[in-house]
């Protein structure tokens, strides 16, 4: 993804099995969002493909590769402020829905049975949420955490096989953080999520991923395991710092080529985890 001279994201190769927890890390700036807005049509990728299920979606409005199942939140929250939690979640689960303009004018008994399967789908995310209590406040009101979890559930009222999560934890406080991640973990097993998470909580997104990926200055460092991940020097250098190691209790390794993508870009057989 480049933006004239400056090249925001390359070598930058990701694949995403069903029922996976990812996480995305890597300095301000190194590129994540812009993965994240090259993946869901935020932006059009200047070069690459973006692929869901094989399919290739670059190019694609963000609703449509919505529905083709790639959903995501927002590192500033992008929540309908004026309506309420559940109609925020209702106009999700109403993405891609035919209903036509009469049917609704009329009230017809189907476009009623659909509004109301609609709405008790869309309480059924609230809860799955924990945000039941709020489904007649606006959202502009929710607590910051709770409008943080709407986000959530909005997007996964479009069905998703791809969940992208940009700092969701953002702005809490430690106990809703790891109250959060517990639930991301949840989310990934009931619906059989693919789930690519950005968090700068170093705990936190190493505890719940499986594979970390890490990006610095637009090209992937990185990649493996969590635990081997936050050994690896390049890391340290770029993002982690010495620091990290130490409140870690971690030793500080001399050579470790462990997890380690030495710079050049992965072949498209080489995306998933590197053993050590
Ligand atoms: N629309 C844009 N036009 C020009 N440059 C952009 C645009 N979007 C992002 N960039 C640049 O691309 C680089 C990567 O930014 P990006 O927001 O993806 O980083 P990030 O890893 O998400 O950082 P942070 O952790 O601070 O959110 C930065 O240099 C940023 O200024």
């Amino acid at each position: 993804m480049q933006f004239g001279g400056l090249k925001a994201l390359s070598e930058f190769n990701l694949s995403l099995e069903p029922g996976e927890l990812v996480g995305l890390i890597g300095p301000n700036g190194a590129g994540k969002t812009t993965a994240f807005n090259a993946i869901t049509g935020v932006y059009t990728p200047t070069s690459g493909d973006v692929k869901i299920c094989g399919t290739r979606v670059n190019g694609l409005r963000p609703h449509q590769i919505s529905g083709r199942g790639i959903a995501r939140t927002f590192q500033n929250i992008r929540l309908f402020k004026e309506l309420t939690a559940l109609d925020n979640v209702k106009v999700a689960c109403h993405h891609g829905r035919k209903a036509g303009f009469v049917a609704a004018f009329f009230q017809s008994k189907g476009f009623l049975d659909d509004e109301a399967r609609i709405t008790k789908r869309s309480l059924e995310f609230l809860e799955v949420m924990g945000l039941e209590r709020f489904r007649d406040e606006r959202a502009k009101n929710l607590p910051y955490g709770e409008q943080r979890r709407l986000e959530i559930a909005r997007a996964l009222a479009t069905g998703p096989k791809v969940l992208c999560l940009d700092e969701p934890a953002a702005g809490m406080n430690g106990a809703e953080k790891v109250a959060l991640m517990e639930l991301i973990r949840k989310l990934r097993d009931e619906f059989k999520l693919a789930i690519l998470v950005i968090e700068h909580d170093m705990k936190l997104v190493m505890g719940i991923s499986e594979r970390l990926v890490v990006l610095d200055h637009g090209v992937t460092i990185a990649r493996g395991k969590p635990e081997l991940v936050r050994k690896n020097p390049k890391v340290i250098e770029a993002y982690l710092g010495d620091s990290y190691l130490e409140e870690q209790h971690i030793a500080i390794p001399a050579h470790s080529s462990e997890s380690l993508m030495p710079g050049e870009p992965p072949s498209a057989e080489s995306v998933n985890e590197v053993q050590p």
